[in-house]
């Protein structure tokens, strides 16, 4: 019997990470009609890290209906603007910002990287193109406490504890928006493996039925990688980083700063990545085990500790996390979807995991498969996407370690030289002659625009030979505009740690 016209109507999700509680938040928040149920296990543990996000994230919590002060003080969250990248470009003494601000003038496609390579001496490009710079600078928030929630007076995103944002989507899916949740563990996955999924068994539950099942067990993938054999493809060749070592430190006073940016440092054989919360920052070390090993790489995150004036206790646990760089061959296969680090994963460089799961799950609301004979036509085409966005999102993190300057370990100059995927290779060469804009990229959803390779490749000095014929008035004026903002919010913004307190204190504005 053909099984075509099925309807789908029951979903399952494997998996109470992140990944797994987002994809139920949107599932659950835009389409009633469907019954969404999680299960997740209480043996193993998620993977405890993912704190830095992207604006996305503002939409995806309106979506699904949790109030900003709700989260922020549920998640210790804080406001993030962009990233500072230290020591990228040559070891010692350079910085710059990738703002989530656009560089001004880049939404009207006016060409201000050109008149900027004139001035390029006097002010780095971050700083002529974007005020959130200078905010970043001072550790300002990027709203004030009048603002309405999710608006700010520039784009945003978070610094969160990720194991409470996992509890704080869990209670707010199980008790307002009907999703079921099963403690349990999925011991098999039962159906051909040429054919759908019928069930999954579990410990204590027996059998789980669904039309839908979507794989969100984190690295160990157990339905699209375990049952379904879906091959991994390996970046590592490209980009070699494949562990980490964390910690959570205390800040230093109560009151002391909260950065409005994260802050990633280059090392000898990878980067440190600092991310400031409300009451604690989460530091932690990604490098290349080829290169470096446990002991070294626990060393040279304490010292970064300690030059940042903090201390931590010497007996401390550090945190290990092994992954493998790369993702699945394809995400989507008969009545299965990966989302999350079941399906890929390459660093956390630029933050870019949990957009891709946010990405995903609202891909999976608006073309949801109604029945299975549209089921082969979405997987197909979700499949062409998110291959796409994941070569892309290689380029992208790739083109950080090409553009580096460093020699100082074998581990740079083999990031910066090997591999280098030809596709960024052709548009370093076209960028070479003029600067990077709208269209350059095939895809209107990129995930990182061609605005976000300006700030970098200006960030770490790359040469486009474009001349510069002078700043006309009309350039000279959105210059000007880009340090008045900065000085108006210098004036009037809160520092992110006295507008966290008031937050706390008398919640956000709603409208
Ligand atoms: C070092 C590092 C730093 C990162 N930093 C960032 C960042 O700053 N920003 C960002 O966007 N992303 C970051 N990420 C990625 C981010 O952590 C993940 O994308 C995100 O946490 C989602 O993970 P997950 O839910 O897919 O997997 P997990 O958190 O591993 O969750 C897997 C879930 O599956 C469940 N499970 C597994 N097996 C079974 C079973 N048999 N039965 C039932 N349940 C089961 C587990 O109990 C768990 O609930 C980082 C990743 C790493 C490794």
């Amino acid at each position: 019997m053909s099984h075509n016209n099925k309807q789908t109507k029951r979903i399952l999700i494997v998996g109470g990470g992140s990944a797994g509680w987002l994809t139920a938040g949107l599932l659950a928040s835009q389409c009633r009609g469907w019954q969404v149920t999680l299960v997740e296990s209480k043996n193993i543990a998620t993977i405890g890290v993912g704190e830095g996000t992207w604006p996305t994230m503002r939409t995806t919590l309106q979506k699904i209906g949790i109030d900003e002060d709700v989260f922020m003080h549920q998640c210790e969250a804080s406001f993030k603007q962009g990233s500072e990248f230290i020591n990228w470009t040559r070891s010692e003494g350079h910085s710059y910002y990738h703002p989530f601000s656009l560089p001004v003038g880049y939404s009207e496609q006016i060409d201000i990287v050109t008149p900027w390579l004139g001035i390029k001496d006097r002010v780095d490009f971050a700083h002529a193109t974007s005020a959130q710079s200078y905010w970043c600078d001072r550790a300002l928030a990027p709203k004030t406490a009048s603002d309405p929630q999710y608006q700010g007076r520039a784009n945003y995103g978070y610094h969160l504890n990720a194991d409470k944002f996992a509890q704080l989507l869990k209670q707010h899916c199980t008790t307002k928006l009907g999703v079921t949740l099963i403690l349990d563990d999925v011991t098999k996955v039962n159906g051909e493996v040429d054919a759908h999924i019928n069930s999954v068994s579990t410990q204590e539950h027996g059998e789980l039925l669904a039309d839908l099942f979507i794989d969100c067990t984190g690295s160990r993938a157990l339905l699209l990688g375990e049952h379904y054999k879906v091959q991994w493809q390996s970046k590592k060749h490209i980009l070699k980083n494949d562990r980490a070592v964390a910690l959570q430190v205390s800040h230093n006073t109560p009151s002391c700063d909260v950065a409005s940016c994260t802050k990633s440092t280059a090392q000898s054989y990878g980067w440190i990545w600092d991310i400031a919360l409300q009451s604690r920052r989460g530091i932690g070390y990604t490098f290349a085990s080829e290169y470096c090993d446990f002991v070294q790489a626990s060393t040279q995150l304490r010292d970064y500790i300690r030059s940042q004036g903090l201390s931590v206790a010497q007996d401390a646990q550090v945190k290990e996390i092994k992954f493998n760089p790369g993702h699945r061959e394809k995400f989507w296969h008969k009545n299965c979807v990966a989302i999350g680090m079941s399906a890929g994963f390459i660093e956390p460089l630029e933050a870019s995991a949990l957009v891709m799961i946010e990405l995903s799950a609202q891909y999976l609301c608006d073309n949801f498969p109604q029945s299975e004979h549209m089921m082969d036509v979405v997987a197909t085409r979700f499949n062409a996407k998110f291959n796409y966005h994941w070569s892309r999102i290689i380029d992208f993190l790739k083109l950080h370690y090409v553009l580096s300057e460093r020699d100082d370990t074998a581990y740079w100059q083999s990031m910066k030289r090997d591999d280098i995927p030809e596709s960024l290779e052709s548009l370093l060469t076209l960028w070479r002659y003029r600067p990077p804009k709208h269209g350059d990229l095939d895809h209107i959803d990129e995930v990182f625009s061609p605005a976000s390779y300006q700030y970098v490749l200006y960030g770490m000095g790359f040469t486009t030979q474009a001349d510069s014929f002078g700043i006309s008035e009309q350039i000279n004026s959105l210059f000007k505009h880009v340090t008045q903002i900065a000085q108006q919010g210098i004036d009037t913004q809160p520092s992110n740690r006295i507008l966290l307190d008031n937050i706390a204190k008398y919640g956000i504005a709603k409208i």
